[in-house]
């Protein structure tokens, strides 16, 4: 992506973006709904064409490919499919119109896994198997480059993990993995690689580890018997704490940007008892929330609890 930008009247849903995709692993493509991912995933493909800037796949726009299937495959929307035909069918006559042959589609039933359902109509699929056929499509002419909008979104747990583990197989094999979605927590175990975008604009493009290490909040938990005294030492050592919320154990502090080592130290040195020394990582989402802070468009209250 060089400078792309995409504007439907007065809303910028994408702003001068500029970021590579990588072969070889999976790029997570993240941010909040209406962060503009689904449009910057169309240009890609060429169905928006952008205000400005450009979408180059290996250097070319989606357009000028000679044989666009056989570059880029994609899965934006599972439902597409006519829901008279068999799964067979749809896929021998997408093959047929891009000059794929006909052996492909059994290759590629098996691959997802529908071999068995071949002959079904698509309309009587489950979401998780409309996937798979709609996986297989994208497959069809075994591209380098594969695009995946919000793939989990309303798959059960078995389907999540199972399109997981294919997205990353496609990437072990060399290939150039886009997945767009809102969670962070799913991405996390999916991708390698994260571009963060909010508000059309890029926030961050940096492996998955970084962008958690950057965002979250490191600190230590600590409980005793003597918080009272633990808070005074802290306090003469101008380390900052606050009070956690009383567990079964009893209430804690949890003192922020410190390492255990430190807060080990200081209360050794005052001979305090602890019960708990435990080093604390700011949850997935927290990180996703305090970097993407005033770029959410729709704020999480709005939204139900989902980014
Ligand atoms: N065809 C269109 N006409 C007008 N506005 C649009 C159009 N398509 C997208 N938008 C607007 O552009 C912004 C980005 O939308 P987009 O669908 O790309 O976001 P997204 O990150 O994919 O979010 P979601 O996950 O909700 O689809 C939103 O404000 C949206 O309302």
């Amino acid at each position: 992506m060089r400078g792309l930008t995409k504007r439907f009247g007065d809303v910028t849903a994408v702003d001068d973006l500029t970021f590579t995709v990588r072969p070889g692993i999976v790029t997570g493509f993240l941010g909040p709904n209406g962060a503009g991912k689904s449009t910057t995933m169309r240009m890609i493909l060429g169905l928006d064409r952008p205000t400005a800037g450009a979408a180059l796949i290996d250097g070319t726009p989606y357009h000028d490919l000679k044989q666009p299937l056989r570059t880029v495959g994609a899965l934006l929307d599972a439902k597409w499919v006519h829901p008279n035909r068999s799964a067979k069918a749809h896929l021998q006559w997408m093959a047929a119109s891009n000059g794929i042959p006909g052996t492909r589609v059994d290759e590629v039933l098996r691959l997802v896994g529908l071999s068995e359902v071949a002959g079904k109509k698509a309309g009587g699929f489950s979401l998780g198997m409309a996937q798979r056929l709609g996986l297989a499509g994208a497959l069809l002419g075994d591209p380098k480059v594969l695009l995946f909008d919000e793939p989990v979104n309303g798959l059960d747990p078995e389907g999540i993990v199972w399109i997981r583990k294919f997205m990353q197989r496609l990437a072990a094999e060399g290939r150039t993995v886009l997945v767009s979605s809102h969670l962070l927590s799913e991405m996390a175990l999916t991708a390698e690689h994260l571009v963060v975008i909010g508000r059309g604009r890029l926030i961050s493009d940096s492996p998955v580890q970084d962008f958690v290490d950057r965002a979250s909040e490191a600190g230590v938990r600590v409980r005793s018997p003597q918080l009272g005294a633990l808070q005074e030492a802290l306090t003469a050592k101008g380390i900052a704490f606050r009070e956690d919320g009383a567990d079964a154990g009893g209430a804690a502090l949890i003192v922020a940007g410190a390492t255990t080592d430190v807060v080990g130290q200081v209360a050794g040195d005052n001979g305090i008892v602890l019960h708990e020394l435990s080093a604390q990582r700011g949850s997935l989402e927290d990180a996703f929330m305090k970097l993407t802070g005033d770029d959410v468009q729709y704020h999480a209250d709005v939204m139900g609890g989902a980014l």
